[in-house]
């Protein structure tokens, strides 16, 4: 079974846009719960420029599926998620001024900083996940880190599988058999939508949870619309 985490940073830029509280996050947050979702992601950037850290203290009393906070581990995000305490913190390596995550970890390069920062997390009782690449080697770099799972960063995927290319689906494949062999538990993200999310979910043993957000709030947007313009016409007739 495959859980779904929807990540609503993409609310949290839409409310920012105009300075008020709507959309609010938390009840969104609460709302997609209600309607099946089985976890519930974030990921605050250190400009804040979408979800903020104090929207994830927010959050947490209302989070009562799964608690996903990603990020980059400085200084301010460990103390944040170290105090929240959520289900699951996944580390993205990501650069103070990244649009969107854009690579997985260096896990060989990096991993005696990884291995400090996973045993901060998870004596704390937190599960950790680190973001990477389909690559085997990262995967091996990876188990060596000590961290409960990994996040396969899905963009290559999603980018080919939309050109048509099939194949682009293989490295993920081997990687999470590689995964479940050394016994890592195997997420995945970034770019899932309602066009590859199957065809990603039929060939990826052992897939235990994909965090979406852009694609699914903006389909949100498009399988809402007629419903919203009806209500409009309704009011306005
Ligand atoms: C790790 C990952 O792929 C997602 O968390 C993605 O980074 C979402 O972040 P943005 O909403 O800033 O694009
Ligand atoms: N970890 C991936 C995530 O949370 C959502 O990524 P995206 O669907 O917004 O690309």
């Amino acid at each position: 079974m495959t859980k779904l985490s929807v990540n609503i940073n993409k609310i949290a830029t839409l409310r920012n846009s105009r300075g008020g509280d709507l959309p609010n996050v938390v009840q969104f947050a609460k709302d997609v719960q209600r309607f099946g979702a089985e976890g519930v992601t974030i990921h605050p950037r250190p400009d804040e420029r979408h979800i903020r850290y104090q929207d994830a203290y927010d959050l947490k009393p209302e989070i009562h599926t799964e608690y996903n906070i990603e990020g980059n581990p400085i200084d301010k995000f460990m103390d944040m998620v170290l105090e929240i305490k959520p289900t699951q913190v996944t580390l993205v390596p990501d650069s103070v001024d990244a649009i969107t995550s854009n690579a997985g970890w260096d896990t060989l390069k990096h991993k005696d900083f990884l291995v400090d920062v996973i045993q901060e997390f998870k004596s704390n009782g937190i599960r950790t996940s680190i973001f990477v690449d389909p690559v085997l080697k990262q995967i091996e770099g990876a188990k060596a880190t000590g961290t409960d799972r990994i996040e396969l960063y899905t963009e290559s995927f999603a980018h080919e599988f939309g050109l048509g290319n099939k194949k682009a689906i293989t490295p993920y494949t081997e990687c999470a058999i590689l995964a479940d062999s050394l016994d890592l538990g195997v997420n995945a993200g970034h770019d899932l939508s309602l066009d590859n999310i199957r065809f990603f979910k039929e060939n990826i043993p052992n897939l235990l949870e994909v965090s979406i957000g852009h694609a699914l709030i903006s389909e949100s947007l498009y399988l809402g619309v007629e419903n919203v313009i009806q209500m409009y016409l309704h009011k306005l007739a």
